[in-house]
């Protein structure tokens, strides 16, 4: 249809000089074979109607909220043509009423950004003082208690609510979206990962550590971002919102910022937030210390249909809150809005329906359930007419096709590409291909730019992929991992190309290890992957497999908790209280052995006493952001006997940063001017040394000279900087829990580099074993390395320093199952400190 017909039929929305198509959601089109498959289904997929049979307006023209927009002019057309807009009303009005909301609409239309914008002005979202009573502890963390038995308790008056949480499976999702919606509320915010812990000294700072965070000016002092990771009451200020939150206040917080952001390592949450997006690992670190999330007055858990361990943890936790007695937020319920574009719907109704409802027989009605019509801009999927024998050549094809076809922009904005692959590997060796093929394009076809993006590439490196590119006449291509697949948009894409797989975690509960394989996505996972096509403008999905297979594709992913070790999940659960695990609600129970094994695990690690409780370590161990052996690592370096604990975090820190600090070097001839240089960084203790050394060398060498020091030794200085940052919030928070003195932090500008002797190598590496006895191997006669638990054959990986070499013994920290069952971060070890760390 012609723009002038479309304008004439009403379906293009003009705002100023803009025009905004209104296609695909003014009338809701039939679904053709060539379009996205509908992915708005209850489990038996038939949409299931809402109990209130409100109309909604289908023209945003004629539509007029309770609220206007507020925030951005720039962006009201855009949020406007959302065709969550028209649900707005409706969606404050079902929560006014339930505490439960399931949210299920398509990709793109709007319910990540636009919900929490809905909600945070509500009356029943506002900050209350009120009165609770909270149980008396003592100094381990027990219960005091009375005469005759009684929890003892005191009366305390505290502030509930005022802040939203979204939750997002991941951290680049968490971060994109906090910068969106900031700008959309009109308080930009610093989203490029470049922030925390570089106290906004430029990239000279005095500190040296690299590049500046914040915006001039702002203050992002990361020992703040500690303390809120910390537990302190944080989200917004003191000031207590009256129950008649008037407009002046809502200015006053619009000055200081609406939106924050909360993930690991990473934390800007200014004065005044209401919005926060967090990862579910966060909130899930938040309950630990506040059990009733009395910060909050809504959390939206979005992306459920993920299923990732901690949302499945997270929902447990969130329904015992819901249908529990409120006492602990003064009688305030904690709304809940669960969000998809494919939930299963009826089971996530019924799993927050209270076990009181379902003994009547009346499941669900506390639980309200919304489906959006309609979707922002239409995809088209083309399939493989045949399967196609090599992925590689398929994807290079399909890119190529793409880019000398297609137009680069459109009246929309930019036409970039966005391709979906199983890992690092394969997209590194993508990456080559389609560099190398684009130098031989001829001179008039633009050019490509490839970026690429997965989640063990730092914060910054994954921000880059959502700049929009500044060279004229040159295309973005983006080559992700399943971390790109749902909740973000990469400005500009307009084509997806899927090669239908991703790398699956399994864990075999009866080998006790965890290998990672490609398989076959499901048609959930595909269908999140066409969504990001059509976020900007009309799309197109090229599905790297045939139209047969999609169909025999699984409707859905198998939970995480089926699938992985559950050890930092019943670690979580012990430490929340909850000392029969296999009680707790949850929407899948994994294999019992998984849990058995995680329990064993524990007791090993000394998080769990003989009689199964959580111990005094465990109650330490918790309080690092960090899993479960490497926070057991940190409590054992504090431990005089080992006495290494700035060692430890400097190892933990390099290795926590994100991929290997130490890139990849393919040209023979590089590698042999870099190995001259890398040779004096290697340890014969192996690995973890070996990263020691470097972060040691590295920050006792002058601020001007590092960017020479990593670019000789090919260190990939954005994940130093990560490591760096790491290190400081480790260091803080070893600070606060007292297992370092303030004063042992000496400056690094203060630091002369001094290699660390045998003997010192000798206790880190047992304090080290003291998390991860259990991955060790011994050499056995036909010299192969055998597990010593579980008794399996490792091969150390090409990628380590140890890689070909005969020790005693080997510890590691990382095992992978590919091609082979591989150790990696390996260390050499005697084979008696094994059983040594093994005793008490
Ligand atoms: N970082 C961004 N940059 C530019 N536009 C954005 C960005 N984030 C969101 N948008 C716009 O807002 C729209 C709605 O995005 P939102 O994430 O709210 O949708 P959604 O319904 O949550 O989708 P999904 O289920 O895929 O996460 C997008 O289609 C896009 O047009």
């Amino acid at each position: 249809m012609s723009r002038k017909r479309k304008a004439e039929s009403g379906e293009v929305l003009k705002i100023g000089n803009k025009t905004i198509s209104l296609e695909g959601y003014l009338t809701k089109k039939p679904k053709t074979a060539t379009s996205t498959p509908s992915t708005s289904t209850s489990d038996n997929n038939t949409p299931v109607p809402s109990t209130e049979n409100e109309t909604i307006t289908k023209d945003p023209r004629e539509f007029k909220p309770s609220r206007p927009l507020t925030g951005d002019p720039s962006l009201f057309a855009t949020r406007r043509a959302l065709p969550l807009y028209l649900y707005q009303d409706r969606i404050r009005s079902i929560l006014s009423k339930k505490d439960v909301l399931v949210l299920v609409g398509e990709t793109g239309s709007g319910k990540s950004t636009q919900v929490p914008q809905f909600l945070y002005q509500e009356r029943w979202c506002q900050r209350r003082r009120v009165k609770v009573k909270t149980k008396v502890l003592d100094k381990e963390g027990n219960e005091v208690l009375e005469e005759g038995g009684k929890a003892k308790t005191r009366e305390e008056t505290v502030n509930v609510g005022g802040v939203i949480a979204i939750t997002q499976p991941r951290r680049v999702a968490a971060t994109t979206l906090a910068g969106r919606v900031a700008k959309e509320c009109g308080t930009p915010l610093d989203t490029s990962g470049r922030g925390t812990g570089f106290k906004g000294r430029g990239p000279k700072g005095k500190d040296g550590k690299g590049s500046k965070g914040g915006k001039e000016g702002e203050e992002w002092d990361e020992e703040n971002d500690v303390v809120e990771e910390m537990g302190k009451n944080n989200g917004g200020d003191e000031e207590v919102i009256e129950e008649n939150g008037n407009e002046k206040k809502d200015r006053k917080d619009q000055e200081k910022g609406l939106v924050g952001y909360s993930v690991r390592f990473d934390h800007r949450v200014p004065p005044g937030t209401k919005i926060k997006y967090v990862t579910e690992g966060m909130l899930l670190q938040e309950l630990l210390r506040d059990p009733h999330l009395r910060q909050y007055s809504a959390i939206i858990v979005d992306e459920i249909h993920e299923r990732s361990v901690d949302v499945d943890l997270l929902s447990g936790f969130l329904k015992q809150i819901v249908t529990g007695d409120k006492a602990g937020r003064g009688g305030i319920p904690l709304k809940v809005v669960v969000m998809s574009a494919t939930a299963q719907v009826e089971r996530i109704k019924k799993f927050f329906s209270s076990d009181d409802s379902l003994k009547k027989g009346t499941s669900g009605e506390e639980v309200e359930y919304l489906e959006i019509e309609g979707r922002q801009f239409p995809v088209e999927v083309i399939y493989e007419p045949k399967p196609v024998p090599d992925i590689q050549e398929a994807l290079l094809k399909t890119v190529f096709k793409i880019h000398t076809q297609e137009p680069l922009s459109d009246k929309h904005g930019k036409k970039d590409i966005l391709c979906f692959l199983t890992g690092q590997e394969e997209i590194e060796a993508a990456q080559r291909l389609i560099e190398e093929f684009a130098e031989t394009l001829d001179p008039k076809v633009p050019k490509v730019k490839v970026f690429p993006l997965f989640g063990q590439l730092s914060m910054e490196a994954q921000h880059e992929a959502f700049q929009p590119i500044k060279h004229p006449f040159t295309r973005k291509i983006v080559l992700a991992t399943n971390i790109a697949e749902t909740s973000v948009t990469v400005p500009g894409v307009r084509y997806v190309v899927d090669c239908g797989k991703a790398k699956v975690k399994q864990y075999r509960p009866r080998l006790g290890m965890e290998s990672l394989l490609a398989k076959p996505i499901s048609k959930s996972s595909a269908i999140q992957r066409t969504g990001r096509a059509g976020r900007e403008g009309p799309g197109k999905c090229f599905r790297l497999y045939t139209a047969d297979t999609f169909a025999t594709l699984p409707k859905t992913d198998l939970p995480e908790i089926l699938r992985t070790d559950v050890l930092g999940a019943v670690l979580t659960m012990k430490a929340r209280g909850i000392d029969d695990v296999l009680s707790f609600p949850l929407m899948d129970r994994p294999e019992l052995e998984a849990v058995e094994n995680a329990l064993v695990h524990l007791h090993v690690l000394g998080a769990l006493g003989d009689d199964g409780r959580i111990t005094d370590t465990g109650r330490k161990m918790v309080l690092f952001p960090v899993t479960a052996p490497y926070a057991r690592v940190l409590l054992a370096a504090a431990d005089p006997r080992y006495d290494c604990l700035l060692e430890a975090i400097d190892i933990i820190s390099c290795i926590t940063a994100g991929d290997d600090i130490f890139m990849q070097v393919r040209s023979e001839e590089d590698k042999e001017a870099v190995d001259v240089y890398r040779k004096e960084l290697q340890r014969r203790e192996g690995d973890l040394i070996t990263y020691l050394n470097t972060m040691q060398r590295f920050v006792s060498t002058p601020s001007a000279d590092r960017g020479t020091f990593c670019k000789q030794r090919r260190i990939n200085v954005r994940n130093m900087r990560q490591a760096l940052n790491i290190r400081k919030q480790l260091r803080s928070l070893s600070v606060k829990n007292k297992m370092l003195d303030a004063e042992s932090l000496m400056p690094d500008a203060e630091v002369t580099y001094q290699p660390v002797s045998p003997e010192t190598a000798e206790r880190i590496l047992k304090a080290f074993l003291k998390g991860f006895a259990m991955k060790t191997a011994v050499l056995a006669p036909d010299a192969s390395y055998v597990t010593a638990h579980g008794k399996h054959v490792v091969a150390i990986h090409p990628s380590s320093s140890l890689h070909g070499v005969k020790r005693e013994a080997i510890m590691f920290l990382e095992h992978v199952y590919t091609q082979k069952n591989y150790a990696k971060k390996v260390s050499a070890i005697q084979a008696g400190w094994i059983a040594e760390a093994l005793a008490a």
